[in-house]
């Protein structure tokens, strides 16, 4: 199987704090990765620096054969890698179908008079689609303002993959959302993880031990376990990285 993202060494320090501390993990393609870890393991640092948003101090990000060390954002996002529901990406006074039509255009070339009219029905098709993936249809003309939380999340999802990733970065993606939401939420992310790959960093422990195949625990800036479910479950390792700080919640997860 091939890796999607391979990271090499990567160290990232705010002053004298070193939030990602050397850490080497490859993930592979076709499967469903989760990272978790408790408050202040380096987690969103990570995604920040592997999407661009932070320069690293030290060590390599290869991307879909890539090397994207160093690399801007768009630059990034360009080449394929996606990430959502942290950025506010959503423009407020427009609607849900204008919203996400603004970036399926964004894919395209830059507008010009001469622009063939199929082009733009063509990105009519694509929102369409976008908006069916995502369950966003019965809202399309909604103005994406007085959108519910939930329904927001969604909203981000399908303009995050209006840029048609191959990888997609989700940074707690359900934090927030009813029961209800979440349920709709992570079925939509495993319906979507079975055409691209997706790297879920998420808190709630029975969503991750559910639908993840591939768990990177994280502490301290570092890579501490990694495993199925049941094997993250069971090591004592993560328990102890956890214990003084959710002990009920976890303990309870872990052995559900
Ligand atoms: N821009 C920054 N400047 C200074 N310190 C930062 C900055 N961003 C993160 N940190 C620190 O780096 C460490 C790792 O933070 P990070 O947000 O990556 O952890 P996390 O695992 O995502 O935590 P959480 O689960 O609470 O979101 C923390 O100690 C945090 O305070």
């Amino acid at each position: 199987m091939s890796n999607i993202l391979s990271v090499r060494g990567l160290t990232k320090r705010f002053g004298g704090l070193t939030a990602v501390d050397d850490v080497e993990v490859d993930f592979d393609s076709g499967r469903l990765h989760a990272i978790i870890g408790p408050n202040g393991a380096g987690k969103t640092t990570f995604f920040n620096l592997i999407s661009g948003f932070l320069r690293p101090d030290e060590g390599r990000v290869e991307f879909d054969g890539h090397d994207i060390t160093g690399l801007k954002t768009h630059q990034i996002s360009k080449l394929g890698m996606a990430r959502t529901l942290q950025i506010k990406s959503v423009f407020n006074q427009l609607s849900v179908r204008e919203n996400v039509w603004i970036a399926a255009q964004a894919r395209l070339p830059w507008l010009h008079p001469f622009r063939p009219v199929s082009r733009f029905k063509a990105t009519d098709e694509k929102v369409d689609r976008l908006l069916e993936e995502v369950g966003l249809t019965r809202l399309a003309e909604r103005q994406a303002g007085t959108l519910s939380y939930g329904d927001m999340a969604l909203l981000e999802l399908g303009i995050a993959l209006a840029a048609e990733p191959r990888l997609l970065l989700l940074d707690e993606p359900i934090c927030g959302m009813s029961p209800q939401e979440t349920a709709h939420t992570v079925g939509k992310i495993v319906e979507l993880s079975k055409s691209i790959d997706v790297i879920l960093i998420e808190h709630d422990m029975e969503v991750v031990f559910d639908i993840a195949e591939d768990i990177v625990v994280m502490a301290q800036g570092g890579v501490l376990a990694r495993g199925t479910a049941k094997e993250i479950a069971t090591d004592e390792r993560v328990k102890e990285a956890y214990l003084g700080i959710d002990e009920d919640e976890l303990a309870g997860d872990l052995h559900a």
